[in-house]
């Protein structure tokens, strides 16, 4: 019963098939690409693949794009499953004013992240960042209650808007440092601290809501750059899209669950 997970992001599509649709099934292959490639996926990647029984995705990306992937997945004799952000899934419960609003890859990494905070002790609040196209950081409280978030641009996205809109701003990717003193590694680092800065924030946030020390986990694919420039500890789980959505597929096929 294979299993083919999807996060459709603004920037990249990846996916992974794994041999079962439950947490801590085997992987067996996975992959990226960008947005402008993903109408060669089917006579790509996915054409040695064998055919996956299920496949849930969460795409925010937009119609036109969807559209897209599914017309990719004709391949094989299966019907994608999109997620929607709802009041409550897997075990957490959605505070956003309209849930269905909230981005569906962040409601997806909440609850991947939230598994394995219950995985890995007694429930406590944690803060999930995913560093993608754009930024996000989440606050979920000991109940598993999304409290509320925040977006900011990612890296590129700042680096671009700053590049726009001023003459002398064209500048190599510099180095992030305390004191920056040429121009690349002031962009640089001025992004990188502009994220770990609104991390840090909603971190203060969530410990005074909650008089409890948060949780924090990163994710996104330039979460690996900036891990090592936060000044709080946090672990970096690339996997967390993934991971939530195999709970998502656990909890959403229950004959197989019965099965397992
Ligand atoms: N090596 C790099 N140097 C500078 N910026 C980078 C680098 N790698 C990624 N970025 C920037 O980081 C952001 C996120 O990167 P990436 O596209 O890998 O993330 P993603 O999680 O796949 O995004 P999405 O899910 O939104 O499509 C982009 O804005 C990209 O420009
Ligand atoms: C914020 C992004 C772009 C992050 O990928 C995505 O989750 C999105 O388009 N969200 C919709 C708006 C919202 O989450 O409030
Ligand atoms: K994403």
């Amino acid at each position: 019963m294979t299993f083919l997970a999807l996060d459709v992001g603004n920037t990249r599509l990846k996916w992974a098939l794994y041999e079962a649709p439950r947490p801590g099934a085997r992987l067996l292959a996975h992959g990226a690409q960008f947005l402008e490639n993903i109408d060669k996926l089917a006579e790509g990647d996915w054409s040695t693949l064998s055919p996956p029984d299920h496949v849930i995705g969460c795409v925010v990306a937009g119609d036109a794009v969807r559209q897209r992937v599914q017309e990719q997945l004709e391949i094989w004799d299966v019907t994608p499953q999109w997620v929607v952000s709802s009041n409550e899934e897997a075990g957490l419960v959605n505070g956003y004013d309209h849930p269905a609003r909230l981005g569906s890859d962040r409601w997806v990494a909440m609850i991947g992240a939230r598994h394995r905070l219950l995985g890995q002790g007694p429930a406590r609040p944690c803060v999930v960042v995913m560093v993608g196209t754009a930024v996000t950081v989440e606050a979920i409280d000991a109940d598993g209650r999304f409290l509320g978030g925040i977006i900011l641009p990612g890296h590129g996205i700042m680096l671009r808007a700053l590049e726009s809109g001023t003459a002398g701003l064209h500048v190599p990717t510099g180095e992030v440092c305390d004191f920056p003193t040429n121009t690349s590694d002031a962009l640089t680092s001025g992004g990188t601290f502009a994220i770990a800065g609104a991390v840090q924030r909603m971190v203060d946030n969530l410990r005074q809501h909650s008089h409890e020390e948060p949780k924090v986990y990163m994710t996104g694919g330039a979460g690996w750059k900036m891990a090592p420039s936060m000044s709080i500890p946090c672990e970096l789980v690339e996997s967390l899209i993934f991971d939530g959505l195999l709970e998502i597929a656990q909890q959403r096929l229950p004959v197989l669950k019965m099965a397992v």
